[in-house]
């Protein structure tokens, strides 16, 4: 599959999904400057983290009017695989991608740790070869990733089970001290509707290797090898 990695100025992660990819997945993959608009030659799309534009205004708040943004919703409308992680699901929900926003961390403070997430839903392009009740040890680094929803929209992203990660203890339990960042429903990650679009503010793509602490990122970013049949059909 031919994956793109959008980048932005002030993306930091974006280096590291190409890493993951070529070297964890070793499949093709290009940076895509966020001026570009063709993005006709790509299966899949990562939005990466980082500090878009400085994270001016709000995370994601500037970069949602980049120019290849308008690609980005065509690509998704049109049902292709896209994952954005940490500044980048911040920047899906600022697009309206994804439903929410990303509110700064309860603590105020930059957290940066391990912690452990649990697979709620395996019926994205992401998540499709991990069982329900899966856990997966990933590294978080935000500032801002406290997942809000009205209660609207919470209770209907519960209903239609559309929550696809949740911070949980090392034993897949939801608990108020697994939560790093004071998340609604201890939510790390939500999908669409259709559920092509998945955002999460956890890192796969920082541990596709034991060498650099775990690699459980991997089994995410794999996942969406499974849906080649899907998108190759599609273009
Ligand atoms: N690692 C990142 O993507 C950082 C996300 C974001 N800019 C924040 O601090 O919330």
């Amino acid at each position: 599959m031919r994956f793109a990695v959008i980048t932005f100025p002030g993306s930091n992660g974006d280096h590291d999904a190409l890493m993951a990819i070529q070297m964890g997945l070793g499949q093709p993959v290009e940076l895509v400057w966020h001026t570009e608009t063709d993005l006709s030659r790509f299966d899949c799309l990562i939005i990466p983290g980082g500090f878009s534009y400085g994270d001016y205004l709000r995370a994601g708040a500037i970069a949602r009017f980049a120019p290849v943004m308008e690609s980005v919703r065509a690509f998704a409308e049109a049902g292709g695989p896209v994952l954005g992680i940490c500044n980048g699901f911040q920047i899906l929900t600022e697009a309206g991608l994804l439903p929410g926003a990303l509110l700064r961390n309860a603590s105020l403070s930059f957290e940066c740790a391990w912690v452990h997430v649990r697979v709620d839903n395996d019926r994205t392009p992401w998540t499709r070869a991990l069982a329900p009740g899966t856990i997966l040890r990933l590294p978080i680094a935000h500032g801002e990733g406290r997942y809000y929803a009205d209660d609207a929209t919470l209770e209907r992203l519960e209903r239609e089970g559309r929550v696809v990660f949740r911070y949980v203890d090392a034993d897949g339990r939801v608990t108020p001290e697994a939560n790093p960042n004071g998340s609604l429903n201890n939510i790390a990650g939500v999908c669409n509707e259709r559920g092509n679009v998945v955002g999460l503010m956890p890192h796969p793509e920082r541990a596709y290797d034991r060498l650099i602490g775990g690699d459980d990122g991997l089994r995410v970013l794999s996942a969406v090898l499974r849906a080649g049949v899907a998108a190759a059909s599609r273009s």
